[in-house]
C-alpha cells in the first residue's frame, strides 16, 4: 500500500466511523470496517512514522457532533480489542504475561452508557463518545427502568455498561419503521444507539431498553478485584447476566466461550463475543492502556450475523391467495454456520421503500428471527450496472394478468397453478387438517400427476391413485389413507381455518365455530361484526368467501364428519338470546364477564346499537355509556348485571 492509498483509506474508514457513531446508520457491514482497519494496521505496523494523527486506530471515536450537549466524563472510557480465535487469544495472554483468573462475561451488542451517582442519586447519563467527551442524554437515562434512580452508595462514582434492546423489540421497531417509510435500524446496536440518542424522550421509555453494568470509571471503593468490585455495584440494584464467573486458567474462558456461543439463539438480546479481562485490579493498573483500548481485556468475538452481499436477482412466489410475493436472490454468504442465499423482500412497496436493485451491495442479518432479511442498501456503492426491480404485470406461474393493488399484487386465476398448490399445502398443514405424510413435495408430486386437483379431491384418493409414484410403498400408502380417513373427523375450527379465508386464523376459526356451529359460512355481516374481536374486514372476507362458496362448503360437509365444540349454553337464562356490549373497567377481567355472558347464551358486540338490549358498564365508561343513553338502550352496573343473571 502506497502512502497516499494508506491516507485514502483512513479518510473512508472516519467516513465510515462517523455514519457509524453519529448517525447510528453505517455505510459498511462491520465486517467490512474490520478488515479495513485490518489494513490500516498492517501498514501502520510496517511505517511508525507516517501513521496518520486522525487513523481510526489513533482514537477511541471521532468527536461526535449532534444536539446534545457535552459532558466531560470524570475518567475515560475505551474500545475494545478483538481477537477472533483461540490463538489470537493466546496471544494475547502471552503479551499481557498472566496466565490466570480471568473474568468473563457476555459482550452485549449495544450502546455503551456512563452514568454518574452522587450521594446516591443518578446525576447525569452520556453516551461514550470519543472516550473523553460523551454526549448528555440524561433526560432518555431517565425513562430506562432498569437504571437505579437512587442507590444506597453514596460516594461519587461512574458506573458504565450496555444499553441493549430486545431481539424481538428490534424486529417491532423495524417493521414500525417499515410502515412508517423511515430507515430500517441495520442491527439491535444501532437501534438501541439511536433510541438513546434522539430527542424525544418518550421513544426511549417506549423501546424497553436495557441497562446490563460491566465497568467502573469514577470511584472511592476499595476492591482487589474486578469481580468483587462488579458484584458489589450489581447488588445497588442493576441487572445481572446469569453467564459472569472467574476461569482459572485459559483452557477454562476457551470452555466458557464455547458455552456462551451456544446459548446465542436463546438469548433475548444480541452478543457479538464474550468479555475476557484480567481480574486483578493491581495487575490492571499494571498493564494499563494504549491510546485506543485497555491492554487487560479483549471481546472474543463470536463469528457475525450481519454480513453485506449482493443482489443478485428476484423471484417471485404466488401464494394461496395469489398475492405475488417478491423474494431477493443473494450471492451466497455465511451468517454464522447457516448460507444464506434468499431474503423476504415482503412486497413491492417494500422494494420501492429501500430502493433496492439487482446488483446492489446489501447488509443482510439474522437477528431473532429464522428468515434473514434485508435492512440496508448501500447506494453509494453503486457503478451504473444496477437494474431497477419492475412490477409484474403477469403471474410468473399461469401469465393470467396481475390485479395491482399497490401494497399487493395479486394473481385472480383460481386455477393458478401455484395458487392451487399452496391452498393445499395449507389446507393438509399441522394447524388446519393436520394429515401427516401429506407434506410439501407430496401435494406437489400428487398435483403434478392429476390425482389432486382440488381441495376436495384430498378426500377422494385412493390405493390406485399412488401406483407408480415414485417412493410409495404399501405401508406408505396405507398410513396416508388412514391419515386422510382420520382427518375427516377433525374439529370443525381446523376446517375453517383450512379453508385459508383472508383474515381469518385459527383464533377467529375457533370463534366462528363456537359461536355458530356448522352454520357459520350462513350468517350475515352483522352477526361477524358482532363477534368479540372481529373487524370489519373480516366480516366482509367472510362475506365475500361464504357467498361464493356456500354450496361447496355444504358439499364438503357431506364428506367430512366434523366435531362441533359449541359452548354449552343454558337456555332457560334470563338474558339468553340477549345482546350486550361492555365499556368501562369492571371488577374483573372483562374475558370474564364476556364467557359468564355467552355460557348464559347472552351475546357481545363490540358498538353499541338500538338492537343492544344491555350496556354493563364499569369505571370511567365513555362514549358507549352516553351513547346508549341517547338510545335508550338499559345501562346496568356489576351489581344490577349481577341481579339479572340470578333471576
Ligand atoms: N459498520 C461500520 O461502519 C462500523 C464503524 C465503526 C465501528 N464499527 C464496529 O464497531 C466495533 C468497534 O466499536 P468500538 O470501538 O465501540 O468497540 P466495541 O463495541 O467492539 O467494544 C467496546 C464496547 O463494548 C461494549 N461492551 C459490551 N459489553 C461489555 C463488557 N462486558 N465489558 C466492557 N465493554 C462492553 C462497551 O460499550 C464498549 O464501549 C467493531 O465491531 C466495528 O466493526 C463498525
Ligand atoms: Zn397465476
Amino acid at each position: 500500500m502506497t502512502k497516499e492509498q494508506y491516507l485514502e483509506k483512513v479518510a473512508l474508514a472516519n467516513l465510515w466511523m462517523r455514519a457509524y457513531y453519529e448517525k447510528d446508520e453505517p455505510l459498511a457491514s462491520d465486517e467490512e470496517y474490520d478488515a479495513l482497519i485490518r489494513e490500516l494496521r498492517a501498514f501502520e505496523r510496517e511505517n511508525e512514522n507516517e501513521i496518520a494523527k486522525d487513523s481510526p486506530t489513533q482514537k477511541v471515536a471521532p468527536t461526535i457532533q449532534s444536539e446534545f450537549k457535552k459532558l466531560s466524563h470524570l475518567k475515560p472510557m475505551w474500545s475494545m480489542e478483538d481477537v477472533f480465535n483461540e490463538a489470537e487469544l493466546r496471544a494475547w495472554v502471552k503479551r499481557i504475561k498472566n496466565e490466570k483468573n480471568f473474568f468473563i462475561e457476555p459482550k452485549f451488542d449495544g450502546a455503551s452508557l456512563n452514568l454518574l451517582y452522587e450521594e446516591g442519586r443518578l446525576i447525569s447519563g452520556t453516551t461514550r463518545g470519543d472516550g473523553q467527551v460523551g454526549e448528555d442524554i440524561t433526560l432518555n437515562v431517565f425513562e430506562i427502568n432498569s437504571i437505579p434512580k437512587n442507590i444506597s452508595y453514596k460516594e461519587r462514582i461512574e458506573i458504565r455498561g450496555e444499553v441493549v434492546i430486545l431481539k424481538e423489540d428490534f424486529e417491532k421497531i423495524n417493521q414500525k419503521r417499515a410502515r412508517l417509510n423511515q430507515s430500517l435500524f441495520a442491527n439491535p446496536r444501532n437501534a438501541a444507539s439511536g433510541s438513546l440518542r434522539q430527542l424525544d424522550t418518550s421513544i426511549t421509555r417506549d423501546r424497553n431498553l436495557k441497562f446490563y453494568p460491566w465497568g467502573i470509571g469514577e470511584n472511592s471503593l476499595n476492591f482487589t478485584t474486578h469481580s468483587q468490585a462488579m458484584g458489589f455495584i450489581r447488588e445497588l440494584g442493576f441487572l445481572k447476566d446469569d453467564f459472569i464467573k472467574v476461569c482459572k486458567d485459559v483452557d477454562e474462558v476457551l470452555k466458557a466461550y464455547e458455552e456462551l456461543l451456544a446459548l446465542r439463539e436463546k438469548k433475548p438480546m444480541m452478543m457479538d463475543g464474550m468479555v475476557v479481562r484480567v481480574d486483578d485490579l493491581g495487575l490492571c493498573d499494571e498493564l494499563g492502556y494504549t491510546v485506543k483500548f485497555p491492554k487487560f481485556m479483549v471481546a472474543f468475538k463470536f463469528p457475525a450475523l450481519e454480513k453485506t452481499t449482493r443482489l443478485i436477482g428476484v423471484n417471485l412466489q404466488v401464494g394461496r391467495s395469489g398475492v405475488v410475493t417478491p423474494v431477493a436472490i443473494l450471492e451466497a454468504v455465511n451468517l454464522d454456520g447457516v448460507v444464506i442465499r434468499s431474503a423476504s423482500l415482503h412486497n413491492f412497496d417494500e422494494i420501492a421503500r429501500l430502493d433496492v436493485r439487482i446488483n446492489d451491495f446489501v447488509s443482510v442479518i439474522r437477528s431473532g428471527d429464522v428468515i434473514p432479511k434485508i435492512t440496508k442498501v448501500f447506494k453509494d456503492r453503486r457503478d451504473g450496472l444496477e437494474l431497477s426491480i419492475m412490477r409484474p404485470k403477469l403471474c410468473p406461474t399461469c401469465q393470467s394478468e396481475l390485479l395491482d393493488e399497490g401494497t399487493l399484487i395479486k394473481c385472480q386465476n383460481i386455477d393458478c397453478k401455484d395458487r392451487l398448490v399452496n391452498s393445499m399445502i395449507h389446507f393438509v398443514s399441522k394447524k388446519c387438517l393436520n394429515i401427516d405424510g401429506l407434506g410439501e413435495n407430496i401435494v406437489e408430486l400428487l398435483y403434478q400427476n392429476k390425482k389432486i386437483t382440488t381441495l376436495e379431491s384430498v378426500f377422494h384418493l385412493k390405493s390406485s391413485d399412488f401406483e407408480g409414484l415414485e417412493g410409495f410403498k404399501e405401508k406408505k400408502i396405507n398410513n396416508l389413507l388412514k391419515a386422510i380417513e382420520n382427518a375427516k373427523e377433525c374439529e370443525l375450527f381446523r376446517f375453517i381455518t383450512a379453508l385459508g379465508i383472508e383474515h381469518i386464523g385459527e383464533v377467529a376459526a375457533k370463534k366462528l365455530s363456537m359461536s355458530f356451529g356448522l352454520q357459520w359460512h350462513k350468517q350475515d355481516f352483522q352477526a361477524y361484526m358482532n363477534l368479540e374481536g372481529f373487524g370489519e374486514q373480516m366480516a366482509l372476507s367472510l362475506c365475500e368467501f361464504t357467498r361464493v362458496n356456500r354450496i361447496r362448503i355444504d358439499e364438503f360437509y357431506k364428506l367430512l364428519n366434523l366435531k362441533v365444540e359449541k359452548t354449552k349454553i343454558q337456555d332457560n337464562s334470563a338474558i339468553f338470546g340477549k345482546s350486550f356490549v361492555i365499556t368501562g373497567t369492571l371488577s374483573q377481567p372483562r374475558e370474564e364477564f364476556k364467557a359468564l355472558i355467552e355460557s348464559l347464551g347472552g351475546k357481545l358486540s363490540a358498538s353499541v346499537s338500538k338492537k343492544t338490549d344491555y350496556v354493563l358498564f364499569g369505571q370511567e365508561a365513555g362514549s358507549k355509556l352516553s351513547k346508549a343513553r341517547e338510545l335508550g338502550v338499559v345501562c346496568i352496573d356489576e351489581n344490577a348485571f349481577n341481579e339479572l343473571i340470578k333471576k
